[in-house]
């Protein structure tokens, strides 16, 4: 019987191990903090993260031994914050992973070089990029957690990989579709949480539903534009993979990206901000990451540029919005 290893003890971690489990599939969970471990042992929930989902114990492993946890499963999904998968591969050999298919649960930018997750994951662990595949789409963990009908995709180029990983994840209320896109999925899964901070901030100020809707609409142009720069054979940029996330994420509650951006604008630093929030706003650091990227390739985004100057560059939301109302179409 296959089985499956998860790293990572957070909302979407605790989301996918959800679905795993009700699904009968023996799981290993990698969590940082031993007291987790326990709890969950004991009581079938993450004390710290969406605790109100009930587990089958049955099926979760969980554990704070990061290695055997890796060893045990022949899928291995990392679902940490992005600025933590460059701590967690330096703990990690190559060698462990011989024969295992990889899944990216991830949205945010790697490294100094602005990294997609899976080509960092793929290049530091050395996974054929075969072997190796993202799952992204419009799926808060708050909704999979109260079984909401949920659209998942898979990510890879090869279509065996995909194939072998949407049966994990079929349930009644999530749906499984392929994407041989990784880098553009990536990307969008990225710049997705730029606009939800955008909104947020917009929100915040005072603006109302018919300039979020020129916030959102100027927001698709940008992120095709990002596209436009890692080309793909076949890409439909309205499928809900890139554009249902943007959506969701720019007008969901329950977006954390969204509540950061609410944050800044009621006047809290991005440091307090991260702190009230609890959980990762992965715009934050993408934020910076996407501008020198855009930069690089020479890309004119106006919402990007904007959230940028106004986090890193010291200028005024008010201000920083102004200018934008100029500069949207
Ligand atoms: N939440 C969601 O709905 C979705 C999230 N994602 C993506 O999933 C990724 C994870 O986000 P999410 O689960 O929401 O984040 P959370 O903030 O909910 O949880 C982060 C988890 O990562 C753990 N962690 C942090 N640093 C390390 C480290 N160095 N080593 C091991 N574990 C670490 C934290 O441990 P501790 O609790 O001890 O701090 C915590 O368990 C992000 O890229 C996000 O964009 C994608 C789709 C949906
Ligand atoms: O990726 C997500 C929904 O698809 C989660 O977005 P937030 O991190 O903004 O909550």
């Amino acid at each position: 019987m296959i089985e499956v290893s998860v790293v990572g003890g957070g909302s979407w971690a605790t989301a996918l191990v959800k679905i795993l489990t009700e699904n009968k599939i023996p799981t290993n969970w990698y969590l940082r903090r031993n007291e987790q471990v326990k709890h969950i042992k004991e009581k079938g929930s993450n004390p710290s993260y969406l605790p109100q989902v009930r587990l089958n114990p049955l099926f979760i492993f969980p554990s704070d031994n990061l290695l055997e946890v890796i060893e045990r499963g022949q899928i291995v999904i990392f679902a940490v914050p992005s600025a933590a998968i460059q701590a967690v591969c330096n703990e990690l050999d190559s060698s462990l992973f011989t024969n295992k298919m990889v899944l990216s649960a991830m949205k945010g930018t790697v490294g100094a070089n602005n990294e997609v997750p899976s080509s960092f994951i793929s290049r530091i662990l050395n996974i054929p990029a075969t072997q190796i595949a993202t799952i992204a789409g419009p799926c808060h963990s708050e909704e999979i957690a109260a079984s909401k009908l949920t659209y998942l995709s898979l990510s890879c180029t090869n279509q065996d990989t995909v194939d072998r990983l949407s049966v994990l994840f079929r349930r009644p209320y999530i749906k499984v579709c392929g994407n041989d896109d990784p880098m553009g999925v990536g990307y969008a899964s990225i710049y997705k949480n730029v606009l939800g901070i955008a909104s947020g901030m917009a929100t915040g100020l005072g603006y109302g539903d018919n300039f979020m809707a020129v916030l959102v609409s100027n927001a698709l142009f940008e992120m095709q534009n990002i596209l436009a720069s890692t080309p793909a054979e076949q890409r439909e940029m309205l499928n809900s993979t890139y554009a249902g996330d943007l959506l969701v994420t720019g007008y969901s509650n329950n977006s954390r990206n969204r509540r950061f951006g609410e944050l800044i604008a009621q006047g809290h630093s991005a440091e307090i901000a991260v702190n009230k929030l609890g959980m990762v706003a992965e715009g934050y650091h993408a934020t910076q990451g996407l501008f020198g990227y855009a930069n690089e390739k020479e890309l004119n985004l106006p919402i990007l540029t904007t959230v940028y100057r106004i986090l890193f560059g010291k200028e005024s939301i008010e201000t920083g919005f102004k200018k934008l109302e100029e500069k949207l179409i």
